[in-house]
């Protein structure tokens, strides 16, 4: 089975991001409320990254991210970020040591992303949405690549001395 990638339009290329790397950033910022989204980069042994596509029916559906989701009122980062990563891809986590912080501004939502570094999980993977999974490493071959994962894929690059284009598109 082979999916066709889909259409990267010219919303995509407008999504704007903004490093932040702070909690400072007030709950209002700008105009439009802040989402607060825990995202989980979970790194294996061999030092390969997970990536997951995002399922059919949610919007930049078919594209690669991290995996991850919306905070629930109440919830922490690390909260989250257990409870999205076993509904969504079956696993439990052990610590999320948080890493970077970024703002980006979707036509669809202005997100604040909060992600964290996970070294250790148990349980086997199951995408439980109906999304494909791949362990990855640098440049990366799933095409295309949410316009808020790219970043990361910067910091691995800088992290790993990695020169070169991280991704395809
Ligand atoms: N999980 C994840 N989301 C990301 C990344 N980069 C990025 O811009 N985002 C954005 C896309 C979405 O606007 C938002 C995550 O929201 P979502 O819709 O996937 O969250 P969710 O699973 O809670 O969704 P739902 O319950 O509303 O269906 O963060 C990333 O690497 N991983």
């Amino acid at each position: 089975m082979s999916a066709q990638p889909p259409e990267i339009s010219d919303a995509d290329r407008r999504a704007h991001t903004e490093i932040v790397d702070s909690e400072d950033a007030p709950s209002h910022y700008g105009e439009r409320p802040i989402t607060e989204v825990a995202v989980g980069v979970l790194v294996d042994a061999q030092q390969r990254f997970l990536l997951t596509s995002r399922p059919a029916g949610k919007v930049y559906a078919g594209y690669w991210e991290f995996p991850g989701g919306k905070l629930e009122a109440g919830e922490t980062v690390e909260q989250a970020l257990r409870r999205e990563l076993h509904e969504e891809i079956g696993i439990t986590i052990g610590a999320a040591h948080a890493w970077h912080v970024i703002m980006m501004d979707y036509p669809h939502a202005r997100v604040r992303l909060n992600f964290c570094k996970v070294f250790e999980w148990t349980g086997e993977f199951e995408m439980r949405e109906g999304q494909r999974m791949a362990w990855e490493t640098l440049p990366v071959q799933s095409v295309p690549v949410l316009p808020g994962t790219i970043p990361v894929l910067e910091w691995f690059a800088q992290e790993r001395a990695f020169a070169g284009a991280t991704h395809s598109g």
